[in-house]
């Protein structure tokens, strides 16, 4: 399948009537062979050789010219003493080799990096190359020439009725004979599955993609380890670390009491918790949790096969076991009760669990009413709502439920070990707060899982986030540290660390968008962390600006992982009321049965859009008025362009047919109004990621190695990226002007209408 993915794309793509000659002409004289080329350049990963090394002779050079423009560009610089920060993970954005292509200086922007160095920093390179896409690789050295899509995307026919009774009824066991093999990922195995183009499954070795050279990388941002700090850093801000007003204090001032009231959710019967019974009161203000007892606890799980081997060697991927185990000191530092709860959340959320390894002991006695009432998180665990988890994962007999849903929770600190600095925003599955380690000073972000609208049981978005953020490790994935708890186990915080901005906030404070250059270093971030998450068969679903961290150090990380999904594990239906509706991909919003990674890259052609003219691209009311937007400026697709287009349950009357691509209209490549420049090439990009055929759309790792990356201006270093003030003293919410319809809310009001799920899909 992958092999054709994108061998229609130029030939039937549509464009606007003036450049279509010109592109056309070299689409077509150049099309497959350049796709091929920087598909299989060995030295197109330049971006990954260039994290971690930092050109000194390049950085020197720019950044004279850098403080020369610093005036010109939304925000300020960091100062030299952030500029040195440059040993950091990833270090930022080497230049790209050129490939043939001379970078004049004067083509650079402020922060973009020559790399006329390349060569002499390769061999070293190739040490820290530690990008996990790199490490996916053959070698580490250069991308196998034939990378393709793991596996077969995903999948569903919701139109089936036959399924979706059987998904209803929950009877897991035995239709999951029926479907597909999962992706094989036993226990055994350290490898990965690709695709090969007969279709049969290639086993490659696969590399642990947090390898030391990934930790020293993404360490080195870190600060310095306190002494007994259970392996937690420090602040990075020391500013933050003024000391707190008794007012600052965790739940105490008018906010926080309200919070603390929202906070307290009756706690249906639970009580043998160490919260609820075990330790009655809540630990006080102050007061030190007894730390080496919370893990003579968790030790009673035998260690050589509980949770690490259970549940690490079966979930997203075998690659992220092995992450999480031949890790660092980070790794290591991370609370040994995070496994366990990643191990009892993903025991909640239907993943094979090997509780049996638990030690009987390790559970508290649960009675039957609780057992009826925990019973409600299995059938919860519905994928945003409508779908549902039991076609094909072997769910926990709903009696083995409460007793894992208690003690997942048991060990973890508890919320007044923060100290609560100001509330961050809130989303649909949580409220983010600004907090401080009151041990380590450290400053972090607190998400709070929103329970109220979870009648039923703990909400199973925040399990599979949880389950999820703990698993994986990028530097594009915002890290989730721990999990903590408050005055009930119905009051659950993620503790991640801090990021001072979202991308949509920032935009929305920035008086110019984004330049080229800078577009270039987020992007190539972005599409690391997506490819990390593709290759490790996870699906965000939820790719949008306001989901895309920055800190002060120019570091993108992907946020939200509330309605992500594992892809390619055996089959349940998935919703298509996935992904807000600007950055829905096309086949979502007709109403697809089968989607996949590239609902994804779809996500990131918006944002791209986006980043480059600081206003969503396709900023539609309703998934009607979406699609129209969409085919407005990007033609309305046919079977021509998009086989298989006309089938799709939504397209059930004609649509306005409109005829050309105007998105070059919008990203010209030279303007005098004020639009937003594209070059030729950054415009290829676009218009890859905004392909309709979700078989032809380009995959992450294609992007990676796009060329546009590697012509001037070539990618800004991170280092060099503008800072903006912090916003953590705002609520962004205020600043949110606009934001785009939330998915969830859309489903519920879909469901409510329609009374039962539909066949999907704007017209369906
Ligand atoms: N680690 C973090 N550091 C700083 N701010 C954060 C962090 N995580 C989230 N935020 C802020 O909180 C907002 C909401 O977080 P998040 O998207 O995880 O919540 P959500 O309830 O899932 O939201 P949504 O409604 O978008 O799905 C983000 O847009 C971001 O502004």
């Amino acid at each position: 399948m992958a092999a054709g993915r994108h061998g229609g794309y130029r030939e039937n793509e549509f464009r606007d009537r003036e450049s279509n000659f010109e592109l056309s002409r070299r689409d077509f004289a150049n099309g497959k062979e350049d796709y091929d080329r920087v598909r299989n350049s060995n030295g197109s990963r330049e971006y990954e050789r260039g994290r971690g090394r930092g050109d000194i002779r390049d950085k020197g050079r720019v950044r004279q010219k850098d403080i020369k423009e610093r005036e010109v560009v939304n925000g300020g610089y960091r100062s030299a003493s952030s500029k040195s920060d440059s040993g950091s993970s990833g270090g930022g954005i080497g230049g790209p080799r050129r490939c043939g292509l001379a970078a004049r200086t004067v083509d650079r922007e402020p922060g973009e990096l020559s790399s006329e160095s390349d060569d002499a920093i390769e061999s070293e390179s190739q040490v820290k190359d530690a990008s996990v896409s790199k490490l996916m690789e053959n070698g580490g050295q250069s991308p196998p020439p034939q990378r393709k899509r793991k596996f077969s995307p995903i999948i569903w026919d919701r139109d089936e009725k036959e399924v979706n009774n059987l998904s209803r009824s929950r009877a897991s066991m035995t239709v999951a004979a029926a479907l597909p093999p999962p992706p094989p990922l036993p226990k055994a195995y350290r490898q990965s599955p690709n695709v090969v183009p007969d279709g049969g499954v290639q086993i490659s070795p696969v590399k642990s993609t947090k390898d030391e050279s990934v930790e020293r990388s993404s360490s080195s941002f870190e600060p310095p380890l306190a002494p007994g700090s259970g392996g937690r850093a420090l602040s990075e801000s020391p500013v933050e670390l003024s000391p707190g007003s008794p007012k600052q204090r965790w739940g105490n001032d008018l906010e926080a009491e309200q919070i603390e009231d929202d906070d307290y959710v009756p706690t249906r019967n639970i009580s043998s918790s160490r919260w609820a019974a075990g330790n009655n009161s809540p630990v006080d203000e102050g007061e030190i949790v007894d730390d080496e007892e919370m893990p003579r606890r968790r030790r009673k799980l035998p260690p050589s096969e509980s949770l690490e081997s259970g549940v690490q060697n079966k979930l997203l991927s075998p690659e992220l076991g092995e992450l999480r185990r031949e890790g660092s000191e980070r790794s290591r530092a991370k609370s040994s009760e995070s496994d366990e709860l990643v191990a009892r959340a993903r025991s909640l959320s239907g993943d094979d669990y090997t509780g049996n390894n638990l030690d009987k002991d390790d559970y508290m006695e649960i009675d039957e009413e609780r057992n009826k009432n925990y019973s409600s998180v299995s059938q919860s665990d519905t994928d945003s709502g409508d779908d549902d988890d039991s076609r094909g994962t072997p769910e926990p007999s709903p009696s083995a439920l409460p007793q894992r849903s208690l003690n997942m929770l048991q060990g973890c600190r508890s919320v007044d070990e923060f100290e609560r600095l100001n509330r961050i925003d809130e989303g649909t599955y949580g409220v983010v707060y600004r907090a401080r380690d009151k041990k380590t000073g450290e400053i972090v972000a607190l998400k709070k899982v929103k329970m109220e609208k979870e009648k039923e049981g703990f909400p199973m978005t925040s399990l599979r986030e949880i389950n999820i953020l703990l698993s994986l490790h990028n530097p594009s994935i915002v890290d989730v540290k721990e999990v903590v708890v408050g005055s009930s186990l119905d009051s659950i915080f993620m503790v991640m660390e801090y990021m001072e901005h979202d991308l949509k906030g920032l935009m929305e404070t920035m008086k110019q968008p984004f330049s080229q250059s800078e577009v270039k270093c987020l992007m190539l971030q972005l599409l690391e962390g997506v490819k990390y998450l593709h290759d490790n068969w996870v699906l965000h679903r939820d790719l949008k600006t306001s989901n895309l961290l920055l800190n002060n150090r120019g570091d993108l990380k992907i946020c939200d992982f509330g309605l992500a999904r594992q892809y390619g594990s055996p089959l349940k239906p998935y919703t298509h009321l996935v992904v807000t509706l600007w950055y829905r991909a096309p086949e979502l919003l007709l109403g697809a049965k089968l989607y996949s990674t590239a609902i994804d890259m779809w996500s990131l052609g918006c944002i791209m859009a986006e980043l480059l003219s600081k206003e969503p691209l396709f900023n539609g009311k309703t998934e009607f008025d979406q699609l129209d937007k969409i085919f407005r400026i990007l033609g309305t697709p046919n079977e021509t362009i998009w086989p298989g287009f006309s089938k799709l349950p939504g397209v059930k009357v004609n649509f306005v047919k409109h005829q050309y691509n105007l998105l070059r209209k919008k990203f010209p490549a030279t303007s005098f109004t004020g639009s937003p420049v594209l070059s030729d090439s950054g415009f290829d990009l676009l218009n890859k990621l905004l392909t309709y055929d979700p078989e032809k759309r380009i995959t992450a790792e294609a992007a990676l190695n796009h060329e546009w990356f590697r012509e001037v201006p070539l990618p800004k270093s991170k280092e060099f990226m503008p800072t903006f003030p912090a916003q953590h003293a705002q609520d962004r919410r205020t600043r949110r002007i606009m934001k785009s319809p939330d998915p969830l809310e859309e489903q519920r009001r879909k469901e409510l209408q329609q009374g039962h799920l539909g066949t999907g899909g704007v017209l369906g």
